[in-house]
């Protein structure tokens, strides 16, 4: 059904007030959104409106983005980690230094004080965190999943420990109050999650930290991740090339409208007026769908997930958007994360001396491991490839997912004897 609260944001968006259109979801209104919505249509009922009533109107209905979030100072900011002193060249040392030091502009912490509240209050899209956190930066305002990954990798080398405590707090904190790990920090992120790589970043944090005190809180909330993917993102799939069945993981998510963020996009994706074939209700319904599984797959958007690689040329990308095959498609870069995850668990299940949790995570890995091999592992090629559901065969489309098996400890024997 759509509501009075999609039809103001599709209108909004067509009127193009700004360039982006994360923008507008991103700012809290002024008053209520009932407000709002009435607002909205004393300009609207006479039917003529102008650009500069709708400016207004957003101005005086709205506040600005990003502000719920303030930019903080990291307490005893070490500006000269040990990692730098092991770089000799001059240069690459200069750069590391540099990067280090955006950690300063990039933390944040949500400011409480601006939050909306109780009825009759302003409403917004943030998903308030209670410890500090990186941000990507620029549009990306707020906390993202697996970008915090790669920025876990970077503070632990910078000795930022408290602050990639504080990003797993947060994500304990999601899994506890939502159940899963939300793509980032907004409600219009809520349908999907991203390549979920919170048990590798707990395991890297304790490895280097040895604060296994965590893991009273982070082993269960653990176990409901895994569990998550289990129910909503795993399928059954028997092997063209063995007939062994196995359970896999792939992205998809439940959706039937534009990506309130991208929405302008998403919807000309759909409607191109410009496209011979329209789309009927329910293959609109479904491309939208692809569109936010393909957000979930943390590549938004990669030839690798689409049926036709290349349809309508760099004039008209929509065309290849069209033949997404996001949710027909078992990636290999995800089943290795988990495959990893399974391994890490074992790991600190080990450490806490929980031996028959960690061997049914081994065993879990393992089974992953085999399907990976079967499935992926192109033995003349000496290539792992993603396996499409839908052809039930192997793509054939090279990209660096390649190694993400080989990063995460599955070696091929053809591989190993090459060493
Ligand atoms: O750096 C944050 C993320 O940025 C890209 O995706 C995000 O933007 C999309 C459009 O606004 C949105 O629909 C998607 O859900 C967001 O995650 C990038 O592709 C991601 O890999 C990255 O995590």
């Amino acid at each position: 059904m759509v509501s009075e609260r999609d039809i103001l944001r599709g209108k909004l968006n067509v009127a193009q007030i700004y360039a982006d259109p994360k923008t507008f979801v991103d700012k809290p209104t002024l008053p209520s959104a009932q407000q709002v919505l009435s607002n909205f249509q004393n300009i609207t009922s006479s039917g003529n409106v102008t650009e500069g009533e709708v400016v207004n109107f957003v101005d005086s209905n709205f506040k600005g983005e990003g502000l719920e979030l303030e930019a903080i100072t990291i307490p005893n900011f070490n500006s000269n980690p040990a990692f730098l002193n092991n770089i000799t060249d001059p240069l690459i040392k200069a750069w590391s230094q540099t990067v280090h030091g955006f950690w300063t502009s990039l933390a944040r912490n949500t400011n409480d004080s601006t939050l909306c509240g109780g009825a009759d209050d302003c409403e917004s899209t943030l998903i308030p965190l209670n410890h500090t956190f990186v941000v990507p930066g620029g549009r990306f305002r707020e906390q993202y999943y697996w970008d915090s990954y790669w920025i876990i990798q970077g503070l632990i080398q910078s000795e930022l420990f408290d602050l990639v405590n504080a990003t797993l707090q947060n994500f304990m904190d999601e899994l506890e109050n939502i159940g899963f790990i939300p793509n980032g920090g907004r409600i219009y992120y809520l349908n999907r999650s991203q390549p979920p790589l919170f048990i590798n970043m707990l395991h890297d944090y304790v490895a280097a930290t040895n604060d296994t005190g965590i893991l009273t809180r982070a082993l269960p909330l653990a176990e409901k991740e895994l569990e998550w993917w289990q129910t909503n993102r795993s399928v059954s799939v028997t092997s063209p090339y063995t007939n062994k069945t196995y359970s896999l993981t792939r992205y998809g998510v439940t959706n039937s409208a534009p990506r309130p963020e991208s929405y302008l996009t998403d919807y000309l994706t759909a409607n191109d007026p410009t496209l011979a074939t329209p789309l009927t209700e329910d293959e609109r319904a479904e491309l939208y769908s692809e569109l936010a599984s393909g957000a979930e797959t943390g590549w938004d958007y990669s030839s690798r997930y689409i049926r036709t690689p290349g349809a309508g040329g760099s004039n008209n990308t929509n065309v290849a958007l069209r033949a997404l095959n996001v949710k027909g498609t078992l990636p290999v870069d995800l089943n290795s994360i988990l495959y990893k995850a399974h391994v890490s668990l074992a790991d600190l299940y080990n450490q806490q001396t929980h031996s028959a949790a960690a061997s049914t995570h081994l065993q879990n890995a393992t089974t992953i491991r085999e399907a990976i091999l079967d499935l992926f592992w192109d033995p003349t090629k000496l290539a792992f490839y993603d396996f499409n559901l839908t052809s039930n065969v192997r793509n054939d489309f090279f990209t660096i997912v390649t190694f993400f098996p080989l990063w995460n400890g599955i070696i091929p024997d053809e591989v190993l004897k090459l060493i």
